[in-house]
This record gives C-alpha cells, structure tokens and sequence, in this order.
C-alpha cells in the first residue's frame, strides 16, 4: 500500500501507512520534533480518533483518516488557510470521484446537507498537522450527528465513481501538495484560492447561528474574506468578523 500510495514526482517527505493508531494527528503532534516537512501519516483505524472541539471521529476502520505534518513558512496570521485550502483539496477530490460537494466554513465537506469529511488542524511549535477524516464508506449504523447536528454521509452513499480510500487518498494528497504550493509560494496569501473558496462555499448566502463566548449571533453570511474570516450580518444590519474558532451552525430557512 506504501508504494501504491507514492506519487515518484510528489513533493512528500514521507507517506506512511499503519494498520492502526490512537489518532494520526496525535501521532505526527507528538512526533513533530523530529519529523520533516510534508510528513504523511495514514491510519487503516484509529482507535481515539479526534474531530474538533473535543468531539471524537468514528474511525472503525472504511474510512480514509490521514494527517499531514506542515512547516510553512508563513506568518502566523494566515495559517488558518491551511484548514480552507484543505476543505478545497477535499472538493477537488471528490469531484474527481464524480461527487459534487461543498464547504461548510471552515471545515466540514458537505455533500448535500450531510457531513462527509472534516478537517483538524493543529499547531504545534514551528509545525501544523493537518487531519483529515472522509467517509470514503457509509458509517457504521447508529452513528449520531456531531454537535454541529449534521448527520453524516459517505462517497458511497453518495454514489461515487471511486470509493477505495487508497485511491482516493492519492488524489486528495495530490490536490492539497498543488494548492498547498500554490499558498506558499504567495506566502500564506489565498490569491485565486479564495474564489474558488467562496464558489463551493456552502455557508455564504446562508442564514447562520454563531455561537460565541457567552451569547450567540444570528445572521446571514455574507463572505470569506483574504485572511479567512466568515462575515455575517446580523439582523440589525451590523456587520462581524468571525475566525475559525469561533462555532458557526447552518440554519435551515
Ligand atoms: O470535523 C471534525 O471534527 C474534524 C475531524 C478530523 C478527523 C481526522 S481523522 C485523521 C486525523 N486524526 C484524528 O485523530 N483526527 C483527524
């Protein structure tokens, strides 16, 4: 599978695969001392595997579940791109399995109004590690939404063309070297990405629910700006900044 999975011309360090771990982001976090730059960690199943805000990822095995160790060398204010344009590698891929998908901001891959995939990223000294979980099968049956209340789907269920993790991995690992590239060489500045951002954006335009510390923002989203904050209007007509820390919820009309 190692070889399978290694592009001779890739810009990766490392692509290694395991039967199983804890978490693969916990993996190349704890590792990070020690571990070049574009370091490829792949997990067959996970037994701990982590989503954001303390959830866990179902990682039973059938999925794709993968981090990337990152050493960008780019000012730390635009390093929550690396989560946007990874949300961007997942839409290409997917459209490359025959799915159309969009971007929920910042991280989760919709397909439909169901979750497919989601994106962890985590800092850590002078490195980023960026997981990634997709649902490359249908989950195990009793699955409940996540705390963002979306209920998940899988490539399969969606009727892709390719379902096997390991090719769609390659494609996936192959889109996020070419825009990750493509973002560093700009150092850390979206340039083209960002239209292509907002054009599969599937929370612009949308009516949203921000949860934030002690009160909570209801409005619409209007737009991804250059340095990755979602800006939502709210009722009264004021326009917020809103950063990726922050809990942003789809709200159905
Ligand atoms: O939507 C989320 O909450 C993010 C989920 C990220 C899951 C992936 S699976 C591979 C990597 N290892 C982990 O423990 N988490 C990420």
């Amino acid at each position: 599978m190692f070889e399978h999975l290694v592009a001779p011309t890739g810009p990766y360090a490392e692509i290694r695969v395991v039967p199983s771990t804890g978490s693969t982001n916990a993996d190349l976090v704890a590792a990070a001392p020690t571990t070049p730059d574009r370091t490829v960690l792949i997990a067959e199943a996970q037994s701990a595997g982590q989503g954001r805000r303390g959830r866990s990822w179902v990682s039973s095995g059938g999925g794709l579940y993968l981090s990337v160790l990152l050493r960008p060398d780019v000012p730390p204010a635009r390093l929550p791109w690396i989560t946007l344009l990874t949300g961007l590698a997942l839409v290409r891929a997917t459209a490359r399995a025959g799915v159309t998908a969009t971007l929920k901001w910042p991280n989760d891959l919709l397909i439909g109004d169901a979750k497919a995939a989601g994106v962890l990223a985590e800092t850590t000294n002078d490195a980023v590690v960026v997981g990634i979980g997709l649902n490359t099968a249908p989950l195990p049956p009793g699955v409940q939404p996540g705390a963002g209340g979306l209920p998940p789907t899988s490539l399969a269920e969606a009727g892709a063309r390719v379902t096997d993790r390991f090719a769609v991995a390659e494609v996936l690992l192959t889109e996020l070297a070419a825009l990750e590239s493509e973002w560093r060489a700009a150092h850390g500045l979206p340039g083209a990405l960002l239209a292509e951002y907002r054009e599969h954006s599937a929370t612009i335009g949308r009516d949203v629910r921000v949860e934030l510390t002690g009160r909570e923002l209801l409005g619409t989203a209007e737009d991804v700006l250059e340095d990755g904050t979602l800006v939502v209007r709210d009722r009264e007509g004021a326009s917020h900044t809103v950063s990726a820390g922050d809990v942003v919820h789809l709200r159905v009309r």
